[in-house]
């Protein structure tokens, strides 16, 4: 038996040479089978669906049905129909809008790079020295990296925000001053607000002296301004959705951005110019601020117009970000600074909390300090409740898709536009308990798991992932103190024949429609306490 095994395995040895070749044949005709069915496997795995939504009409799509006149309740209504994840066309641009917490989650923290990247209309492009600034620049550019991480390490650290401390102070004092010595009248208080936010903002960008005449007057009308943009910004433009029709502007969107593009940029040169002529050094960082390093003063100190576009910063990306703060920075913590007001007044058992609480904490002898904010858990309830109520980007920033994939089970094609539905959420009754009632009692025993950093899907006032706000802090403190500071010294009122409502106006930032007037009557024990 062996010896027939061995003689049958020396021939096969023997004749191997010959065998060579057909098991080569044979093995790469069955490699090729193999891999031909595997590929067949693979395409025949069935591709997820598109997300449902509503039909639209041909080329328009579902624009006409829109009405833009509070975007984020339309997105809400649509979403009772179609469900928390649901696409519409809008002229040629696909768009999907999610609403509910654990799709957010997918989004913005699995597929975190995908949903990072922004599809700026051309309103925005204008309007930031062609998408130079860090809200609308793509995320796959090395210059947003770059100017993200100078806006939030460099500009806006703590130490930095600890050392301009004195100066949101001071001007939150000359606010309140401003107030006093008016007592009596109805004051906008959505207008104080502003004023009090831009003056502390330009401090800190370029400080309050040696503005000149030219510079002075252009910040007059920064409300008016930044007002227009935030409506440009909102209104749908045909040149966004047909791209091939861009060229005839047909609104008229581009025209008036670039007329207020203008003035920015004619601001912009101006205090630049008046920084670089400073005779010296020394009045170059001490000279415009008074404080030891403004914002300008980093920007300028970190210019380059270097080929390498991973560290370069030239002009441009400095315009860019002063942009953002300016118009990004004062319009939402103003437009809060309103809401939340609005709904103490609406509810004057939980103003009269608050009131208590001030002074329980800061004393009718005193006035608010930033080191009193946390001790006021009552009142950092409340913001947090007009935050849930009126966020002021209920929308956050719209996202755009930047590879195809799959979401929620469906398919999210590269290039879509994508909006989070914030506020949808806030309101959604399956997840806070009576949410159209106003309730900051809501947030006082889980401080911690509602903070504003992004970590709980179901609230996110600031955004989550690689493009949440960098300005938290900055505007998380200006707001505290500024509200502190105007409940502390008075108590507000209605003026007689007027009735308090909280209808909205959309814009990229959701205000109230009709402003807020109210008329303080003052509160601290002592008048000298008002002084600046
Ligand atoms: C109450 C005040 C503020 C609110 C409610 C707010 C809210 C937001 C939200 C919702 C986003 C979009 C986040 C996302 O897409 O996930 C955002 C982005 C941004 N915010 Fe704020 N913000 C405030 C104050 C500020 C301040 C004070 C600054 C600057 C000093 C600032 C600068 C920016 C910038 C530059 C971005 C774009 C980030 C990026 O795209 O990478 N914000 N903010």
């Amino acid at each position: 038996m062996f010896e027939i095994a061995y003689s049958w395995f020396s021939r096969w040895l023997n004749a191997s040479s010959q065998r060579d070749g057909a098991f080569s044949i044979l093995f790469a005709i069955l490699g090729i089978c193999a891999w031909y069915a595997w590929v067949n496997r693979k395409s025949s795995k069935p591709i997820a669906p598109l997300p449902p939504g509503p039909r639209g009409l041909p080329i328009v799509g579902y624009l006409p049905f829109l009405g833009f006149d509070n975007l984020h309740h339309a997105f809400t209504d649509l979403a009772g129909a179609y469900g928390p994840i649901y696409k519409l066309w809008l002229g040629s641009k696909l768009t999907i809008v999610i609403s509910s917490p654990s799709l957010v989650k997918e989004a913005v923290r699995d597929h975190d790079v995908a949903f990072s990247e922004r599809d700026p209309s051309i309103a925005a492009r204008v309007i930031t020295f062609g998408a130079n600034n860090i809200v609308f620049d793509s995320y796959s550019s090395p210059s947003w990296r770059n100017k993200r991480r100078i806006l939030a390490t460099d500009m806006l650290s703590n130490a930095n925000l600890n050392a301009f401390y004195g100066l949101r102070r001071e001007k939150v004092m000359k606010t309140v001053w401003d107030v006093y010595k008016n007592v009596g009248k109805p004051f906008d208080i959505g207008e104080l607000a502003f004023l009090t936010t831009i003056n502390a903002t330009i401090g800190m960008m370029w400080g309050g002296k040696h503005r000149g005449r030219e510079v002075a007057k252009i910040e007059g009308h920064f409300k008016d301004l930044s007002s227009q943009i935030m409506v440009l910004l909102a209104r749908p433009n045909i040149s966004d959705v047909f791209p091939s029709l861009a060229r005839f502007d047909m609104q008229g969107i581009e025209r008036e951005m670039k007329k207020i593009l203008q003035s920015f940029n004619q601001l912009f040169d101006s205090v630049i110019e008046l920084r670089d002529n400073a005779a010296s050094e020394k009045e170059k960082v001490d000279g415009m601020s008074g404080q030891k390093s403004d914002f300008l003063q980093i920007l300028l100190g970190l210019h380059n117009d270097s080929e390498d576009s991973a560290t370069s910063f030239t002009m441009k990306h400095i315009k860019g970000i002063l942009m953002d703060i300016l118009v990004g920075g004062t319009d939402t913590t103003s437009t809060m600074t309103e809401w939340v007001m609005a709904d103490l007044m609406q509810h004057p058992e939980k103003m009269e909390k608050v009131m208590k609480e001030l002074c329980d904490v800061v004393g009718l002898n005193n006035t608010v300090e930033e080191f009193h904010l946390p001790s006021l858990s009552y009142l950092n309830a409340v913001i947090k409740e007009s935050f849930r109520m009126h966020p002021p980007l209920p929308l956050l920033f719209p996202r755009c898709c930047g590879q195809s994939l799959t979401l929620g089970g469906y398919t999210i094609p590269k290039g879509s536009r994508v909006f989070l539905n914030m506020w949808s959420i806030n309101m959604d009754p399956n997840i806070w308990d009576n949410p159209s009632k106003f309730q900051p009692e809501r947030f006082l025993n889980d401080t911690d798991k509602f903070d504003f950093r992004g970590n709980d899907f179901r609230y996110l006032p600031f955004g989550a992932g690689r493009r949440m706000c960098p300005g938290l802090s900055l505007g998380e403190k200006m707001l505290a103190l500024l509200l502190a500071s105007l409940l502390h010294s008075f108590e507000w009122k209605l003026p007689q024949g007027t009735e308090l409502e909280l209808s909205s106006k959309f814009g990229l930032v959701v205000k109230k429609k009709i402003p807020l007037r109210l008329i303080p009557v003052p509160r601290l024990t002592n008048p000298k306490l008002y002084k600046e």
